[in-house]
């Protein structure tokens, strides 16, 4: 069974668990996400569900729109059912590191206003600690202006190395959805207190959101090589 195959087993339990009629949905970003609109795309058509789908990228939005979900904001839906978004990796205490595709603080901020959060992901995303399989570092939205001086004091506090990221297909950083940058913090200390580091790192001024998801996610589901599911939930 391939990645792709892991990644879509997990999509679609998580989907078939979670998602029931009326209810306001959070839809996260990346290529494990892709899976779960297809799925929940299926569910509305075959059982008449009514679900109002809210975005947490432009490629969140883009795919409610291409399979024709009802797309809906913040605004008129402040308080969700359940987010289902993919993640970079989960340690054993469900802390999440995501933002490795550029997409972290509309995800943190539809997550914040979920009743709950569910991952889903392939089995390459289940560690013990962070940093255990992910090595690109904690991603970190910034304002443009301060990358310089947030990237010394993060390091000056907690170690490490930090990389401004950037883009593929065009010279210079990486622009997020919402117009800053993403550092990339690779720490080399992976017994950190993560909620607190999350703290400290979010009151640096220019620092908009870190991608460090901690006491948020509620259930987490992993598509193993063999085509299982394995399911872990938080103990929070
Ligand atoms: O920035 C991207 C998001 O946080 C994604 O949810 C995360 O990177 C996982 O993406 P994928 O499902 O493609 O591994």
């Amino acid at each position: 069974m391939s990645l792709e195959q892991a990644k879509q087993v997990a999509a679609y339990r998580a989907v078939d668990e979670f998602v029931t009629n009326n209810c306001i949905f959070g839809v996260g970003s990346g290529s494990t996400v892709v899976y779960a609109v297809q799925r929940l795309a299926e569910r509305v058509e075959t059982e008449n569900l009514k679900v109002t789908c809210i975005p947490t990228s432009f490629q969140a939005k883009q795919l409610i729109v291409k399979f024709n979900l009802t797309l809906g904001e913040l605004d008129t839906s402040p308080e969700l059912d359940v987010t289902i978004d993919g993640a970079d990796e989960v340690d054993a205490g469900m802390t999440l590191i995501k933002g490795g595709g550029g997409c972290l603080l509309q995800e943190k901020i539809v997550a914040s206003c979920s009743k709950k959060l569910v991952v889903i992901a392939d089995y390459t995303k289940d560690s013990k600690k962070l940093g255990d399989s992910y090595k690109k570092g904690i991603p970190i939205e910034v304002v443009p202006m301060a990358y310089v001086p947030i990237k010394n004091k993060i390091v000056a506090m907690f170690g490490g190395e930090i990389k401004l990221r950037s883009a593929v297909a065009k010279a210079g950083p990486v622009v997020t959805d919402n117009g800053n940058f993403i550092l990339d913090w690779i720490f080399k200390n992976q017994d950190l207190d993560w909620d607190k580091v999350n703290t400290a790192v979010k009151i640096i001024p220019g620092v908009v959101e870190t991608g460090l998801f901690v006491n948020m996610c509620h259930k987490a589901f992993f598509g193993q090589p063999e085509g299982v599911v394995i399911e872990r939930s938080a103990v929070h």
